[in-house]
């Protein structure tokens, strides 16, 4: 990925988290990173979701931290890089929302 990962000012997190909490990304407690849940009506479409979401997180060379029951995934994202949130989470939370509104 191109450039090093800085992370997100005071600024910039008023600029682009709202619109992430609006469809149910949280901020952490006691890390810098966002979580959200998503719940699909089956195995075959949650893990279609995750197929999905992983390509692209290869692409970016930014991947999730994710746990997976059943019809569940949980998400979690954050930069190692820079030890904490960055725009790079910025970006893959709206891919994932795309993905996930694409299957629902
Ligand atoms: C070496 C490799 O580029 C790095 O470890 C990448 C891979 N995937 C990553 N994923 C996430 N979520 N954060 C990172 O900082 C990160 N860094």
């Amino acid at each position: 990925m191109a450039g090093k990962a800085h992370r997100l000012s005071t600024e910039e997190r008023e600029q682009l988290l709202p619109n992430l909490r609006a469809v149910g990304w949280n901020e952490v407690e006691g890390r810098d990173a966002i979580f959200k849940e998503f719940h699909f009506k089956d195995f075959n479409r949650a893990f279609g979701f995750m197929t999905r979401v992983a390509l692209q997180a290869e692409k970016l060379d930014h991947h999730p931290e994710w746990f997976n029951v059943y019809n569940k995934v949980h998400i979690t994202l954050s930069t190692h890089e820079c030890g904490g949130l960055s725009e790079r989470d910025i970006n893959l939370a709206s891919f994932i929302e795309q993905v996930a509104a694409s299957l629902s």
